[in-house]
This record gives structure tokens, sequence and C-alpha cells, in this order.
């Protein structure tokens, strides 16, 4: 089809207005027009027809009484003259005159088929009476008043027309350059408004004059400009918000933790990256389950109901579950995971749905496990170790008391173990026990427990006894499987041991005291000679006699100024320099001589003694550290040892801040070292205390970590700023391979919670190369320096010092 040209195609389909308006125009004006042309045409003519009338009436009034005196003198040529004379006047065509009584004069002639009027008069001689002499019948043409009407017809309409078309021409011309084509350009700009040109206004083609701007056009032109800029507001800030939940939804996405978004009936909606990766479930196909039913494997949806029910109650009523769950993957395996539920909630704080953020825990699960593992068994001989065995002593006494039944205690000794260990070396020691572990197991039942106490000590716990006769049975046992060569290094080796029994109810009803009496049962049994065993008897509490001495003793070192600090350097483990100083307790007692703390500690703990001590400790602790500036010129913190029930004593906070403003010593340079059984029992008191220690800006350590607890979840919970790795552990980092990556999670897991390490009971180069490479903070060991009196410290300090700057 052709095109049409651009302005008429613009006129065309921009322009409909105006030729509506056009026609509009003209159809009304042309219908007034031929009304009022009608009307005027019409009057015209009428002043024609009654201009014909009034000639006539002139003929009759003018001529009817001279054509009376001529018709009277029967004057024919003067009628004649008349006649012709009225026949001359405008549009008179025809004269009659009948003339009485029957004769009649026609002058003119009445053109065929033309329109005519007539009028008649008669013509009479006014006498001595009045004679009718005839009548004139006068006839006008009606032609030339229809050729002036329609000659007027046509001027009137054809000026009448050009008028309405030029009239209507200009107010189309008005109507397009004042409102129609500002009319177009809006049209056209709302037709062509999008995202991407909101930033453009609409502008008219006409000066932006007030009165411009106040006109309907002015104002819909800013009402359009009004609306793109708020739309242009609105596109701006819903790209700011498609920005910012792109942003938040790429950071669920790429989240380290799994993220579970599910609606308000625990439908998911929405699983991120990390947990298909940690689940292997695919994220889409899993849109619309519960999330404890992901698994097409009843039981496993079973198990899962339970704890998710769980989980809903808690979320519904406390806003939070959080907790270690042990999860399947999609292909079965199992992996622990720490789960955080939360609801989401809409502005009324109705809960619109549920957030479930998972970490995989499984490596700290293991190392825990690890942890736990060390903490409570034998690395040796894989036997329970002595803690693990006293808790399961004292479960054992708490049944046999509930069975009103018999628990026998057995303390076991190599006879010449160290001899073995020092003639034929560790590793065949180490044989030897292994070896020995194997043997009194194999004789005992399965609800019976053997473990490693240290060295070549073990314990056996038989619950459920007959009476004393059943244990010495076992004894027997025991023995004649000792029989037996050992082969060590290829020699045949002949190893005995030595049993001490004691019996609970009859020798004692508490665990410590069994334990006690069994001791001094076994060595009875060494006295008696070797291969023996020796059930205990009250003779045999020697060992108690001395523990009261000992007692007795203690109470009145204190007065006697018979306990002294020893010091031992805490070194940055990068440098050697000098960090802090752990401040160790030791007991001269001129009977007994120099007392370790191992020795005396649980007795002063037991007898509450340890408070009086503990606070001696602190005062002396910080004393000294505040000497210590003045030989290095700059601050050196202290540890100081704490006790769990010095820590539990209420007075132990202000003992605590007393020393320090005794001896004028910042906070932040006083640690307490407190080990993790003593956060065993979780209360909150402990938390409690140790909180407002933290807050007072005092630094709190885990001491011989990982030999109690041995989780590390728990670290997260209290302000602790160090955590000390226990001493076996740092033995085995260069004997054993699992040993050093042992040691490097554990750094590395404390460091991620922030804490500060300090690797314990360093003696060896190696060890301290190990722990630089592994980043461990701080050191100290016998390496660096034993324990030294506060001289002696005193000029390793120096000395230290000196190497250092
Ligand atoms: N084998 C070896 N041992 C090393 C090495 N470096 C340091 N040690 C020893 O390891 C122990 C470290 O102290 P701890 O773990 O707090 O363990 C301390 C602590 O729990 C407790 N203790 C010491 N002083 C006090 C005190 O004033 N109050 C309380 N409540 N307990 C104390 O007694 C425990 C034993 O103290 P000590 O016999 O002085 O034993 C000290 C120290 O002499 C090393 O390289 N190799």
């Amino acid at each position: 089809m052709p095109k049409l040209p651009t302005r008429l195609q613009r006129f065309r389909s921009g322009s409909p207005l105006s030729f509506r308006l056009l026609a509009w125009i003209l159809l009304f004006s042309s219908v007034f027009t031929l009304i009022a042309s009608a009307i005027q045409i019409y009057s015209d003519y009428r002043k024609d027809l009654s201009q014909i009338d009034s000639r006539m009436h002139v003929v009759e009034s003018g001529y009817a009484s001279s054509l009376a005196r001529s018709l009277w003198a029967l004057d024919q040529k003067l009628l004649q003259t008349q006649m012709e004379g009225i026949l001359s006047l405008p549009d008179i065509v025809h004269l009659r005159l009948g003339i009485e009584p029957d004769s009649e004069l026609v002058m003119g002639e009445i053109p065929r088929g033309s329109d005519t009027k007539s009028h008649q008069f008669d013509l009479v001689h006014e006498g001595e009476g009045t004679f009718k002499l005839g009548e004139l019948t006068v006839t006008a043409n009606l032609d030339r008043v229809y050729e002036d009407l329609k000659v007027k017809v046509g001027i009137i309409l054809a000026t009448q027309f050009l008028k309405t078309f030029f009239v209507s021409m200009l107010i189309i011309w008005v109507f397009q350059h004042f409102v129609t084509r500002h009319l177009t350009t809006m049209a056209n700009y709302a037709k062509d408004i999008s995202l991407k040109n909101l930033g453009t206004p609409l502008t008219l083609d006409r000066p932006d004059t007030p009165s411009h701007r106040n006109d309907e056009i002015g104002r819909v032109s800013d009402a359009i400009n009004q609306m793109r800029e708020r739309l242009n507001d609105d596109m701006v800030r819903q790209e700011k918000d498609a920005a910012e939940i792109h942003k938040f939804s790429m950071a669920i996405e790429q989240s380290p933790s799994s993220v579970v978004i599910c609606d308000r009936q625990w439908r998911v909606e929405f699983a991120n990256h990390k947990f298909t990766q940690l689940t292997g479930y695919n994220a889409k196909a899993i849109v619309g389950r519960h999330p404890g039913a992901l698994s097409d494997n009843s039981m496993e949806i079973r198990e899962n109901r339970q704890l998710w029910q769980s989980i809903r109650l808690q979320v519904q009523r406390v806003g939070v579950w959080q907790g270690e769950v042990n999860s399947a993957r999609r292909n079965g395996e199992r992996f622990w995971e720490q789960l955080i539920v939360t609801p989401i909630k809409d502005g009324t704080g109705e809960a619109t749905g549920y957030l479930i953020l998972g970490e995989d825990i499984s490596i700290r699960k293991r190392y825990e496990q690890q942890l736990l593992r060390q903490a409570n068994y034998d690395i040796l001989t894989g036997l329970p170790n002595r803690m693990l065995a006293l808790d399961r002593l004292k479960l054992a006494l708490a049944q046999a008391r509930r069975e009103g039944s018999m628990v026998g205690v057995m303390f076991l000794d190599l006879d010449n173990f160290k001899h073995i260990n020092d003639t034929l070396g560790h590793d065949a020691g180490d044989n030897l026990l292994i070896e020995a572990a194997r043997r009194i197991s194999s004789c005992l039942r399965g609800t019976s427990t053997v473990a490693r106490l240290g060295g070549d000590e073990f314990l056996v716990i038989l619950p459920g006894l007959n009476g004393s006769e059943s244990a010495a049975q076992v004894a027997e046992r025991i023995l004649s499987n000792f029989t037996p060569a050992y082969t060590l290094n290829g020699q045949e080796v002949f190893v005995t041991t030595s049993i001490g029994i004691a019996i609970f109810p009859t020798d004692s009803d508490n665990s410590g005291t069994l334990l006690q009496h069994a001791d001094a049962a076994m060595y009875q049994a060494k006295r008696q000679g070797k291969s023996s065993y020796a059930h205990f008897t009250p003779e045999m509490s020697e060992v108690s006699h001395e523990r009261l001495q000992m007692e007795s003793r203690m109470r009145r070192a204190l007065e006697l100024n018979e306990f002294e600090l020893y010091f031992q350097p805490i070194v940055k483990t990068a440098t050697g320099k000098v960090h802090a100083v752990e401040a160790l307790l030791r007991w001269n007692n001129p009977a007994m001589g120099m007392i370790m703390p191992d020795r005396f500690i649980p007795l002063a703990e037991e007898t509450g003694l340890i408070i009086a001590i503990g606070e001696w400790v602190l005062e002396q602790a910080c004393l000294a550290a505040t000497g210590w500036r003045a030989i290095t010129g700059r601050d050196i913190g202290i540890s100081v040892n704490v006790s769990p029930r010095q820590f539990r004593d209420s007075g132990f906070i202000n003992a605590v801040m007393r020393a320090l403003s005794n001896n004028d010593l910042a906070p932040q340079l006083l640690e307490l070292e407190i080990t993790e059984r003593l956060l065993l029992d979780n209360s909150i008191e402990t938390a409690e205390i140790l909180r407002e220690l933290d807050r007072a800006g005092i630094r709190l350590s885990v001491d011989d970590f990982g030999t109690g607890y041995s989780a590390l979840s728990y670290l997260k919970s209290y302000p602790f700023d160090t955590l000390k790795i226990d001493r076996t552990f740092i033995n085995d980092v260069t004997k054993t391979q699992g040993g050093g990556s042992l040691v490097r999670a554990i750094i590395n897991m404390a460091h991620s919670l922030g804490l500060t390490i300090i690797a314990e009971g360093v003696e060896e180069e190696a060890q301290t190369l190990f722990l630089k490479q592994e980043g461990c903070d701080m050191s100290q060991g016998y390496f660096y320096s034993r324990p030294l009196p506060a001289g002696e410290f005193n000029e390793w300090l120096n000395t230290n010092h000196q190497t250092q700057t």
C-alpha cells in the first residue's frame, strides 16, 4: 500500500478532532445559514410580490377614473394610450378590459407556463348616479420575481458557505494551534513514555508564561510532568529496593551457613546453595516439603517428627530454638549440624514464616569426641582413665546403695614396671602396659570396669558382688593371668602385680575412702611379697592418719609463713619474650619438706582451707606483679590458679578486688585460671561470677584444657580470654601425628572464638617450632624456665628482658 505523506498522515492520525470539529461547524453553520437565507429569500420574495400588488393598486388608483372617463367618452384612442401606459409598467404583461355590456379590449400577452398574478377592478362613471362601465383585469408576470429569487438564493448560499468555511477554518486553525497540537504532543509523550525516558520532561511548543502555565493545557502538562516525576522517584526507589533485595538474596545464597526459609505452615519456600551442598537435596525439589521430612526414608521421617515438634513448640513459645542435630544427607550419610530456628515476623509481630540456619559442625564434633575420649580414656591402653573410673565408681556405689549390693574396688600396681621401663626402654614399658591391660580385662565381666589411673596403676570396679570372696576370686584370676611371660623387645619377661581390695559398704561407703583403702591394701599386698592380693583391714588406715596430720599442719602453715609462691614465665611463642607469669604455690614444711600443690591442694579444698590460702596467693601474686614493672619497665601480667571451692565462695570476688586495690594493680594484668571441670555443673552462679569478674576487667582463662569437659561449645557461653592447652597434648605434638593435628585444631578453633592460646608444659625446642608454625600465641614450660622462687625469677626476668630488648 502506498505510504501517505508524513504531514498528511500526521494530520489524519493526529487531528481527528479538527476534522470532526470542522464537520460539525460546517454542518451547523450550513443549517443555520440555510435557514437564515431561506428566511431572507422568502421575505425578499414576499416583498417583490407585495411590490407587484401595490403596483396593481397604483394602477387601480391612478388609472381607474381616467380609464372610466375615456370609456364614458368612448375615446378609444385615449383608452388605448392609457392601457399601453399601464402595460409599460414593470411586470404588467396583460390587460383585459371588459366593456358593458359584452365587449372587451385585450392588450399584452400571458407567457405560456409562467406564474402570473392578476388584479381586477371596476370602471364606474359617477354622475347623477353610479354606472358600471366595465372592469379591467391587470395580469403581472412573476418570472422576474422568480429570477431575482434564484440569483439571490445563489448569491446568499455562496457567500454564506464561503463565510462559514473560512470562519470554520479560522476556528480550526486557532484550535489546532492553541489546543490540538499540544494535546497531540501530550498524547505522543504519554504513548512513548517508558522507564527508559522517565528523566525527560514533557515540553510544549509555546512560551512558558504564567498564563500558559495556568490554563488547562498548562495544568494537564504539569500534571503529566508530576506523574512522570512520581514514576521516576518510584522507579529510583524500586531500583534501589531491587538492588538491596538482590544484595540480600545474593548474601543468603552465598552464605557460608545453610539457609532455609519456610512458610507459616513450615513448608520449605527457599533453600540456599550451601544447604544443597551440605545435605545433597536440590533446593527446588524440596520446595513445599517439611524441613523434617525431606528424606524418602520413612524411619528417618519418624525420627525427625518428634524433634521438629519440639522445635515448633519452642519457637512458638520462646521465639527461637537452637541446638546441635545429627542430620542425614540425601545419600544417608550422617553429619552434625548446629541449627538456629527463628520466626520471620511482619510489622505487626505476626510470624509469616520461619528461618532455619544451619552450620556443619561435624569437624568440631569429631574433635570434641576425640577430646572427650582423651579426657576420659587412656590413650595408650584405651581403658577409662582416672576421671571416668571415678565417675563409674560413684555410679556403681549409687546403684549398690539402691539395690543393697556390694561393690569391690581393686587397686593394681605392676611390681617391677619401673625396672623394665629403665632397662628395656619406654616402648617396651608401653607394650607391657597394653598387654597388662588386656590380661586384666580378660578376667572381668561386662559390668565391671578396668581403668588405668596413671603410670603402672590400674583400678578395677566390680559392681553387684555377693561377698568379698567373689572379689578375691577375680584377684586370683588376674594373678594367674599374669603368670605367662611377656615378650618385650624379643625378650621373655615375667611381670607380677599386687592387688589391694576394698569392699563397699563393708570398708567404707564413700568412693574417696574406698580408693584410699584399696590403695593401702595394695601396699600391704606388696609388703606381703609380690604377686599377691590383700583385703583392706582397719589397721591399714595409717594413710588416713597421715592425712589428718597434714590437715592440722596445713591449718598452721599460713601463720607460720610456710607457703611460698614460685613463678613461671609465660612467653610469646613467636619471640620468646615474657608476656605474663604464673604463680605456683609451694608449701615448705619443716617436717615434710617441700610439698607440691598436687599433694596438698585437694586436701585444702576438702577442708575449706583453700579459701584463706587462695586469698594469700592472690595478695602475694599481685604484690609480685607490681615489682616486675621496675625490672622490665613494662606491664607484665600475673596468672593465679583458682580452685572450684575458692571460686564458689561468696567472698571470692571481694578478695580479688581487694588484692588488686591493695597493690594498686590494673585488673587487666590479673588473669584467673579456672579448670574446665569447674564449668561441668553449668550453673547460673558460675556464669554470673565469671561475668562479674569479666565486667571488672579481669582476664579469665581455661586451665588444663582437654582434661575435663573437652567441649568447645561451652567456651562460647562464658567470657573467657585465654585457653591453656594441657601439657599432655603438647607432649604428643612431636610424638604422634594425631597429637599435632589435635593441637592444630584446638588452636584454630580457639582463635575462631577470639581466644588467646597458651601451650602448657613446653619442654622441647621441637615443640616450640611446631607451636610457632601453628600460630600458638603463648607458651609456658620447662623449655623456657621451671617455676622459680621470687628472687631467682627476678634474675631470670632481668636476663630475659635484656636479651629480648
Ligand atoms: N612436666 C612439666 N610440668 C610443667 C612444665 N611447665 C610447668 N609445669 C608444671 O605444670 C603445672 C602448671 O600449673 P597448672 O596446670 O595450673 O596446675 C597447677 C594448679 O592446678 C595447682 N596449683 C598450683 N598453685 C596453685 C594455687 O596457688 N592455687 C590453686 N588452687 N591451685 C594451684 O597445682 C597444679 C600443679 O602445680 P605445679 O606442681 O606447680 O605444676 C605446674 C608446673 O610446675 C613442663 O614443662 N613440664
